[in-house]
């Protein structure tokens, strides 16, 4: 059988990075930048005040207090998005609020609350020295700064500072689009009546979610039955909009599993099996030379761990991002558990933090179609190949589901 990592490998080593597409902000969420951004201009643009107050001259407030304060003539009104038409001389203020541009002459703001809040005139009980509460231009950036570099993500937080700098639209590897794909003649609708013999179908609708939870677009193509024309048909329809597919289910040895017995021979298609528990019959491939197609066998655990080991890791690889950090952690199991050897073996478990080093807890069942364990679990133990046995207090390394 062929070994996880060489699969892995497999599978990265045939990912081309998606081409960049130009993007309005509000649909670059989640996309790699493609290039770096600079600032055309300084952050903040101009000097501004960071208070709702009153632009001084520092010198005129210099001595004022509690029990001498000074009165100030108030020259006008400057509010966010004013030019900043007065010239402050001594003896006169402005009133201004935050964001507005410091006017000529001024070299301080006095806070509303240090004042009597006056309209004409206004009294000041606080002293001020030069530059108190005012934002200078290009103290957060100077223009030519490269403000986000290619390679990346785009959060909230990055599409910020792209709308910031002024920009409407950005070049990025978008994040993928994922067609995912449930097949068995056996599978119902969620909320539609189930007959004997029936199931619903919760795969295409778990790994949905993991594309969302791995940071791509995920769009049910729904299931369809054990039939090879339909399964075909299906497939090529996506092969259009897709920038990868996911299949669950037919790879096995089955007289009805289908996946394997259409793809196989098509674009780069190879079904193996792969040494690893949960989900060892595995199907990879290109199709018209461009879109990965991930066919995971179809019992539920499995093709939600396949999902985690291969297609995860693939997916920012389509966006050109390193692999992932570790998500793995070392804990202590809190009871044994046994291993085939000769595969990897992910267990379904709860991790929790105890006192200086991570606990780990194996689910008792531990079948591939026992979702309820899954569903309950937050990591998976992952038992190397060359393990068998592990007691209770070994130390092993732990998975963190996302
Ligand atoms: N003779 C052998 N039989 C099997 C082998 C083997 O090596 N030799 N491998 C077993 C393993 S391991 C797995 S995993 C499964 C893989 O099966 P398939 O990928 O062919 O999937 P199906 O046969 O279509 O379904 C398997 C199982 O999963 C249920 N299923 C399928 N799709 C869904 C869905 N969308 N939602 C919920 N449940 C689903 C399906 O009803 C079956 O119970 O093969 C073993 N057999
Ligand atoms: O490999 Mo199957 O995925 O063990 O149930
Ligand atoms: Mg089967």
């Amino acid at each position: 059988m062929k070994r996880v990592d060489e699969h892995l490998a497999d599978i990265l080593g045939a990912i081309r990075q998606l081409p960049p597409l130009e993007l309005a902000l509000p649909e670059s969420y989640g996309g790699v930048l493609a290039e770096p951004v600079t600032a055309p201009v300084d952050l903040p643009p101009f000097d501004n005040s960071a208070m709702d107050g009153y632009a001084v001259l520092a010198a005129d407030v210099a001595a004022a207090s509690e029990t001498s304060p000074v009165t100030l003539a108030v020259a006008g009104d400057i509010a966010a998005g004013d030019q900043g038409a007065y010239d402050i001389d001594p003896g006169r203020c402005a009133r201004i609020m935050t964001g507005a541009p410091l006017p000529a002459g001024a070299d301080a703001i006095v806070p509303v609350e240090w004042t009597d809040g006056g309209t004409a005139e206004v009294t000041i009980r606080r002293s001020a020295t030069p530059g108190h509460y005012i934002r200078r231009a290009g103290e957060d950036v100077t223009a030519g700064t490269t403000v986000l570099p290619a390679g990346t993500r785009l959060g909230a937080a990055q599409i910020g500072m792209l709308a910031a700098v002024g920009r409407a639209r950005v070049l990025v590897r978008p994040r993928p689009r994922v067609a995912v794909l449930s097949t068995g003649t056996e599978l119902v609708e969620p909320g539609e009546p189930v007959g004997p013999g029936q199931i619903w179908d919760s795969n295409s609708f778990a790994l949905t979610a993991a594309v969302t939870e791995a940071g791509g677009v995920g769009f049910r193509a729904g299931s369809v039955g054990d039939d090879p024309r339909e399964v075909l048909a299906t497939i090529e329809e996506r092969l259009a909009s897709a920038d990868v597919i996911i299949t669950s289910g037919g790879v096995s040895m089955g007289a009805y599993d289908v996946v394997k017995e259409v793809l196989s021979g098509l674009g780069t298609m190879r079904f193996e099996k792969v040494a690893m528990r949960p989900g060892k019959p595995q199907g990879f491939g290109l199709l018209d030379d461009r879109v990965p197609v991930f066919t995971l066998p179809g019992n539920p655990v499995s093709a939600y761990v396949s999902f985690q080991v291969f297609v995860r890791p693939a997916l920012r690889a389509l966006q050109g991002l390193p692999p992932e950090p570790p998500r793995t952690v070392r804990a202590r199991l809190t009871a044994p558990v046994t291993s085939p050897g000769g595969l990897r073996h992910y267990l379904r478990a709860v991790l929790s933090p105890a006192e200086g080093e991570h606990h780990v807890a194996p689910a008792e069942a531990q079948g591939s179609h026992q979702v309820f364990a899954l569903s309950s679990s937050n990591a998976l133990i992952v038992v190397p190949e060359d393990v068998t046995d592990l007691r209770t207090g070994d130390t092993v390394d732990v998975l963190e589901l996302p």
